[in-house]
């Protein structure tokens, strides 16, 4: 292990906000439900490192639906959307149950935090989401997160909850994000190949080259596999936030700082707005056509985006949904928070908003996507 790393994993061991991540193939069996030894092995290794009061867990947790499959009859997860989420219904709250149990032989109290993408991209829901977990943390709590299966659809779904911790730990600011799984960190290859090593630190980008990163593991429970573990770290990454991905078992060097499993750098620098789950988290509801003009004010000079820019509209979308911003060329330059319907767009293209204004009332005088609901995809 190199000094510099050493370093950098000191500075975990004085994290005070942990993100960590535990996925269903650590928790629950498809034959089996949920392993109550292995949650409590997870919860000793967190509530151990809270007990000195420094240090704060929120807690991720995927096993909703895996731990369904039992107690409805079913044998392995099903590939229906409608089946998954009556398994999570049954399954979250025998989860949630299970933690509750075992924090509380800490004295410790557990909250349910369930997200949908909405959650993460519009601004009255996000900063509702922040508010609960800092509200939770404050009053010595754990938060325990996971998607709200029951409700989202396949268009609006996370799906793995990867991303969805890499995303939390984002807006919460935490100082690490741990990712646990069945397999102790990323390997060069399929890991249960020999002659396949685990890869201890990646810096960036390059260090990925030639890494064959590969679906879920044999235990059929989870859904990502490596994929999304790796996406999840690099969103953290680049948002600031250092990465640690190794096995449930390791939770406790991992939560401590020793080094266990891969470390993935920060690559960017940290920054305390949404933006970040505009961009990865949401699911563009239609776009705008923009002209030239428009897109070098949005895209160069970061500007709001007015009526007067904008040649065409697609998608049924509402006030407040994402949108995508495209390019004469149909390229997609950014994404934002619309402020307006689909259905009141054709009436505002190509007008200036005072035209707009004195036409249609004081209400039209504004823009269609502000500079600060703004995110732009390709500087
Ligand atoms: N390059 C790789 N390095 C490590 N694990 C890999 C790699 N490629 C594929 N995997 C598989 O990813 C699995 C973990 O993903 P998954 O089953 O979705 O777990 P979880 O439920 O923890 O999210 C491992 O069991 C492993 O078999
Ligand atoms: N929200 C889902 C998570 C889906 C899932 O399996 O995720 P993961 O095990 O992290 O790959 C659940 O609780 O079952």
């Amino acid at each position: 292990m190199r000094t510099d790393v050493a370093g950098e994993r000191q500075g975990i061991s004085e994290a005070r906000r942990i993100v960590v991540k535990v996925g269903s193939s650590s928790l629950t069996t498809a034959e089996g439900g949920l392993d109550a030894d292995r949650v409590d092995a997870l919860v000793d290794a967190l509530a151990k490192a809270r007990s000195g009061g420094e240090k704060e867990i929120v807690l991720v947790s995927s096993g909703a639906i895996a731990a369904g499959l039992a107690p409805l009859g079913l044998r392995r997860r099903p590939k229906d959307l409608a089946r998954q989420q009556a398994a999570a219904s049954v399954g979250q709250g025998l989860l949630v149950a299970r933690y509750t149990a075992s924090f509380a032989r800490y004295g410790v109290r557990v909250g349910q935090v369930l997200l949908t993408t909405d959650d993460t991209s519009r601004r009255a829901h996000y900063r509702n989401a922040c508010r609960t977990l800092d509200q939770l943390l404050d009053m010595g709590a754990v938060p325990v997160v996971n998607e709200n299966d029951t409700v989202a659809t396949d268009e609006i779904r996370f799906g793995d909850n990867d991303r969805l911790a890499a995303l939390v730990a984002h807006l919460v600011r935490a100082d690490v994000l741990v990712l646990l799984s069945d397999v102790d960190g990323l390997y060069d290859g399929d890991p249960s190949r020999p002659g396949s090593t685990r890869i201890d630190e990646v810096r960036g980008p390059a260090d990925l080259e030639g890494v064959s990163i590969g679906s879920a593991g044999k235990a059929g429970v989870g859904t990502g596999g490596m994929v999304t573990k790796v996406e999840a770290a690099r969103i953290a990454a680049a948002a600031g936030v250092p990465v640690v991905l190794t096995s449930a078992s390791q939770a406790a060097d991992a939560v401590a700082g020793r080094t266990t499993g891969t470390y993935f750098h920060p690559t960017g620098r940290r920054s305390a707005d949404r933006l970040l789950w505009l961009q990865h988290a949401s699911t563009p509801q239609g776009a705008l056509m923009l002209d030239d003009g428009a897109v070098r004010a949005v895209v160069q000079r970061r500007t709001s985006l007015l009526p007067a820019g904008i040649a065409g509209v697609e998608g049924e979308f509402s006030a407040g949904d994402p949108v995508e911003l495209r390019d004469t060329r149909g390229r997609a330059v950014a994404r934002g928070l619309v402020n307006f319907d689909a259905r009141e767009i054709p009436q505002l293209i190509g007008r200036s908003t005072r035209e707009l204004a004195r036409e249609l009332g004081p209400g039209y005088e504004r823009e269609v996507v502000h500079a600060d609901d703004l995110v732009v995809l390709h500087p």
